[in-house]
Protein backbone atom coordinates (compact mmCIF):
# COMPACT_ATOMS: atom_id res chain seq x y z
CA UNK A 1 0.00 0.00 0.00
CA UNK A 2 1.40 3.41 -1.06
CA UNK A 3 3.02 5.78 1.89
CA UNK A 4 0.35 8.41 3.16
CA UNK A 5 1.68 11.54 2.20
CA UNK A 6 3.02 12.92 -0.88
CA UNK A 7 4.91 15.93 -1.63
CA UNK A 8 3.91 17.89 -4.77
CA UNK A 9 7.10 20.53 -5.68
CA UNK A 10 6.35 23.70 -6.93
CA UNK A 11 8.85 26.53 -8.07
CA UNK A 12 9.13 28.84 -11.02
CA UNK A 13 12.94 27.73 -11.97
CA UNK A 14 14.34 24.19 -12.37
CA UNK A 15 16.98 25.50 -9.53
CA UNK A 16 14.09 26.29 -7.54
CA UNK A 17 11.99 23.32 -7.76
CA UNK A 18 15.18 21.03 -7.17
CA UNK A 19 15.87 23.07 -4.53
CA UNK A 20 12.51 22.45 -2.59
CA UNK A 21 12.51 18.75 -3.46
CA UNK A 22 15.87 18.03 -1.85
CA UNK A 23 14.70 19.94 1.18
CA UNK A 24 10.97 17.47 1.12
CA UNK A 25 13.44 14.79 0.78
CA UNK A 26 15.65 15.93 3.54
CA UNK A 27 12.77 16.14 5.61
CA UNK A 28 11.74 12.51 5.72
CA UNK A 29 9.26 12.77 2.18
CA UNK A 30 9.48 9.70 0.29
CA UNK A 31 7.08 10.14 -2.23
CA UNK A 32 7.76 13.41 -4.97
CA UNK A 33 5.16 14.31 -7.65
CA UNK A 34 7.44 16.98 -9.92
CA UNK A 35 4.50 19.23 -10.48
CA UNK A 36 6.15 21.96 -12.88
CA UNK A 37 3.91 23.62 -14.68
CA UNK A 38 4.14 25.90 -18.03
CA UNK A 39 7.41 25.02 -18.80
CA UNK A 40 8.71 23.95 -22.11
CA UNK A 41 9.60 20.09 -22.14
CA UNK A 42 13.74 21.03 -22.14
CA UNK A 43 13.72 22.36 -18.62
CA UNK A 44 10.78 19.91 -17.44
CA UNK A 45 13.04 17.49 -18.76
CA UNK A 46 16.54 18.55 -16.94
CA UNK A 47 14.74 18.69 -13.88
CA UNK A 48 13.42 14.83 -14.04
CA UNK A 49 16.68 14.15 -14.86
CA UNK A 50 17.77 15.49 -11.53
CA UNK A 51 14.94 14.59 -9.46
CA UNK A 52 15.35 10.89 -10.64
CA UNK A 53 18.91 10.96 -9.68
CA UNK A 54 17.89 11.90 -6.36
CA UNK A 55 14.92 9.88 -5.26
CA UNK A 56 17.20 7.00 -6.25
CA UNK A 57 19.88 8.39 -3.88
CA UNK A 58 17.19 8.64 -1.50
CA UNK A 59 14.82 5.63 -2.52
CA UNK A 60 12.01 8.08 -2.59
CA UNK A 61 8.60 7.42 -5.09
CA UNK A 62 9.14 9.61 -7.92
CA UNK A 63 5.86 10.87 -10.01
CA UNK A 64 5.52 13.40 -12.53
CA UNK A 65 2.25 15.31 -12.73
CA UNK A 66 0.67 15.50 -16.49
CA UNK A 67 3.17 14.13 -18.93
CA UNK A 68 3.10 10.33 -19.28
CA UNK A 69 5.34 10.08 -22.01
CA UNK A 70 8.06 12.12 -20.08
CA UNK A 71 7.37 9.39 -16.92
CA UNK A 72 7.96 6.09 -19.21
CA UNK A 73 11.39 7.99 -20.69
CA UNK A 74 12.85 8.64 -17.22
CA UNK A 75 11.73 4.90 -16.04
CA UNK A 76 9.65 7.25 -12.84
CA UNK A 77 7.55 5.31 -10.69
CA UNK A 78 3.85 6.98 -12.05
CA UNK A 79 2.39 9.52 -13.15
CA UNK A 80 -0.83 11.72 -11.90
CA UNK A 81 -3.32 12.71 -14.28
CA UNK A 82 -6.24 14.92 -14.07
CA UNK A 83 -9.91 15.05 -15.65
CA UNK A 84 -8.09 16.69 -18.44
CA UNK A 85 -4.83 14.95 -19.09
CA UNK A 86 -4.10 11.85 -21.06
CA UNK A 87 -6.76 9.20 -20.12
CA UNK A 88 -6.15 6.50 -17.70
CA UNK A 89 -6.39 3.78 -19.87
CA UNK A 90 -4.28 5.42 -22.54
CA UNK A 91 -1.70 6.01 -19.71
CA UNK A 92 -1.90 2.89 -18.63
CA UNK A 93 -1.30 0.88 -22.11
CA UNK A 94 1.94 3.44 -22.16
CA UNK A 95 3.16 2.61 -18.94
CA UNK A 96 1.96 -0.84 -18.06
CA UNK A 97 0.55 -2.14 -14.74
CA UNK A 98 3.44 -1.81 -12.66
CA UNK A 99 3.68 2.09 -12.62
CA UNK A 100 1.56 4.50 -10.76
CA UNK A 101 -1.22 6.07 -12.01
CA UNK A 102 -2.81 8.63 -9.80
CA UNK A 103 -6.10 10.53 -11.01
CA UNK A 104 -8.05 13.55 -9.44
CA UNK A 105 -11.43 14.07 -8.68
CA UNK A 106 -13.68 16.75 -7.24
CA UNK A 107 -17.06 14.59 -7.05
CA UNK A 108 -18.33 11.28 -6.45
CA UNK A 109 -19.14 10.79 -10.12
CA UNK A 110 -15.37 11.67 -11.15
CA UNK A 111 -14.11 8.99 -8.05
CA UNK A 112 -16.83 6.60 -9.82
CA UNK A 113 -15.14 7.17 -13.51
CA UNK A 114 -11.57 7.15 -12.21
CA UNK A 115 -11.96 4.28 -10.39
CA UNK A 116 -13.37 2.36 -12.85
CA UNK A 117 -10.87 3.51 -15.60
CA UNK A 118 -8.45 1.22 -13.29
CA UNK A 119 -6.28 4.22 -11.71
CA UNK A 120 -4.23 3.35 -8.23
CA UNK A 121 -4.97 6.01 -6.22
CA UNK A 122 -7.87 9.37 -6.56
CA UNK A 123 -6.25 13.05 -5.73
CA UNK A 124 -9.75 14.17 -4.55
CA UNK A 125 -10.12 18.10 -3.57
CA UNK A 126 -9.80 20.93 -3.39
CA UNK A 127 -10.34 20.51 0.69
CA UNK A 128 -10.04 24.20 0.67
CA UNK A 129 -9.10 27.44 -0.82
CA UNK A 130 -4.85 26.89 -1.87
CA UNK A 131 -2.76 29.31 -4.06
CA UNK A 132 -0.28 26.53 -5.19
CA UNK A 133 -2.88 25.60 -7.61
CA UNK A 134 -4.88 27.85 -10.67
CA UNK A 135 -8.47 27.30 -12.05
CA UNK A 136 -9.69 25.14 -8.18
CA UNK A 137 -12.80 23.01 -8.55
CA UNK A 138 -15.31 23.98 -5.97
CA UNK A 139 -14.02 23.33 -2.36
CA UNK A 140 -14.88 20.30 -0.66
CA UNK A 141 -14.52 20.90 2.76
CA UNK A 142 -14.60 18.11 5.47
CA UNK A 143 -18.22 17.82 4.91
CA UNK A 144 -17.28 17.12 1.49
CA UNK A 145 -15.15 14.04 1.98
CA UNK A 146 -17.87 12.93 4.72
CA UNK A 147 -20.07 12.59 1.46
CA UNK A 148 -18.21 11.11 -0.83
CA UNK A 149 -16.41 8.81 1.11
CA UNK A 150 -19.44 7.27 3.01
CA UNK A 151 -20.77 6.91 -0.92
CA UNK A 152 -17.14 5.20 -1.42
CA UNK A 153 -18.50 2.87 1.10
CA UNK A 154 -22.16 1.96 -0.37
CA UNK A 155 -20.69 1.41 -3.59
CA UNK A 156 -17.71 -0.76 -2.30
CA UNK A 157 -15.18 1.63 -3.95
CA UNK A 158 -11.71 1.08 -2.15
CA UNK A 159 -8.99 3.38 -4.29
CA UNK A 160 -7.32 4.64 -1.89
CA UNK A 161 -7.96 8.16 -1.62
CA UNK A 162 -5.73 11.20 -1.13
CA UNK A 163 -6.97 15.06 0.24
CA UNK A 164 -5.62 17.75 -1.71
CA UNK A 165 -5.62 21.12 -1.57
CA UNK A 166 -4.28 23.68 1.45
CA UNK A 167 -4.06 21.28 3.38
CA UNK A 168 -2.47 22.02 6.77
CA UNK A 169 -1.33 19.97 9.87
CA UNK A 170 -4.83 20.61 11.93
CA UNK A 171 -6.95 19.54 9.03
CA UNK A 172 -5.55 16.05 9.25
CA UNK A 173 -7.17 14.46 12.43
CA UNK A 174 -10.34 14.85 10.93
CA UNK A 175 -9.92 14.18 7.58
CA UNK A 176 -8.54 10.72 8.46
CA UNK A 177 -11.43 10.16 9.70
CA UNK A 178 -13.51 10.64 7.07
CA UNK A 179 -11.76 7.32 5.44
CA UNK A 180 -9.19 8.79 3.34
CA UNK A 181 -6.22 7.09 2.54
CA UNK A 182 -3.19 10.16 3.07
CA UNK A 183 -2.59 13.29 1.95
CA UNK A 184 -0.81 15.12 -1.22
CA UNK A 185 0.86 18.37 0.05
CA UNK A 186 3.21 21.11 -1.61
CA UNK A 187 2.81 24.62 0.22
CA UNK A 188 3.05 23.81 3.86
CA UNK A 189 6.35 21.60 3.40
CA UNK A 190 7.99 24.11 0.98
CA UNK A 191 7.07 27.20 2.98
CA UNK A 192 7.81 25.38 6.31
CA UNK A 193 11.17 26.60 8.41
CA UNK A 194 11.28 23.56 10.17
CA UNK A 195 10.38 21.08 7.34
CA UNK A 196 11.79 17.82 9.47
CA UNK A 197 9.81 18.57 12.50
CA UNK A 198 6.93 19.12 9.93
CA UNK A 199 7.23 16.47 8.29
CA UNK A 200 7.16 14.06 11.29
CA UNK A 201 4.45 15.71 12.64
CA UNK A 202 1.95 15.11 9.60
CA UNK A 203 3.85 11.14 9.59
CA UNK A 204 2.58 10.96 13.32
CA UNK A 205 -1.07 12.02 12.69
CA UNK A 206 -1.46 10.02 9.56
CA UNK A 207 -0.24 7.11 11.05
CA UNK A 208 -2.16 7.43 14.39
CA UNK A 209 -4.17 4.66 14.32
CA UNK A 210 -2.34 2.37 12.25
CA UNK A 211 -1.16 -1.13 13.92
CA UNK A 212 2.03 -1.87 12.07
C1 LIG B 1 -2.28 13.99 -5.72
C2 LIG B 1 -2.80 14.98 -6.70
N1 LIG B 1 -4.12 15.19 -6.76
C3 LIG B 1 -4.62 16.09 -7.64
C4 LIG B 1 -3.78 16.78 -8.48
C5 LIG B 1 -4.31 17.75 -9.50
O1 LIG B 1 -4.09 17.28 -10.82
P1 LIG B 1 -4.74 18.09 -12.04
O2 LIG B 1 -6.20 18.16 -11.80
O3 LIG B 1 -4.31 17.47 -13.30
O4 LIG B 1 -4.12 19.54 -11.91
P2 LIG B 1 -2.57 19.92 -12.08
O5 LIG B 1 -1.83 19.46 -10.89
O6 LIG B 1 -2.07 19.27 -13.33
O7 LIG B 1 -2.57 21.41 -12.19
C6 LIG B 1 -2.41 16.53 -8.39
N2 LIG B 1 -1.51 17.15 -9.18
N3 LIG B 1 -1.94 15.62 -7.51
C1 LIG C 1 -1.98 20.41 -7.30
C2 LIG C 1 -3.28 20.59 -6.64
N1 LIG C 1 -4.42 19.99 -7.10
C3 LIG C 1 -5.49 20.30 -6.37
C4 LIG C 1 -6.86 19.83 -6.68
O1 LIG C 1 -7.79 20.20 -5.96
O2 LIG C 1 -6.98 19.07 -7.62
S1 LIG C 1 -5.14 21.35 -5.10
C5 LIG C 1 -3.52 21.37 -5.52
C6 LIG C 1 -2.49 22.17 -4.77
C7 LIG C 1 -1.90 21.40 -3.61
O3 LIG C 1 -0.95 22.20 -2.98
P1 LIG C 1 -1.16 22.86 -1.54
O4 LIG C 1 -0.92 21.79 -0.54
O5 LIG C 1 -0.07 23.92 -1.48
O6 LIG C 1 -2.50 23.46 -1.48
MG1 LIG D 1 -2.81 17.75 -14.59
Amino acid sequence: MFNKLQYISQGETIEKQLHNIHQALDAGCDWIQMRFKNQPFENRLILAEAVKILCEEYKSNFIINDDVLLAQKMGADGVHLGLTDMSIPEARAILGDRKIIGATANTFEDVVFQSKNGCDYIGLGPFQFTETKEKLSPVLGNDGYVSILNKMKTENITTPIYAIGGITLENIESLIKTGIHGIAVSGIITKSPEKEKLVQQLYDKLYANVII
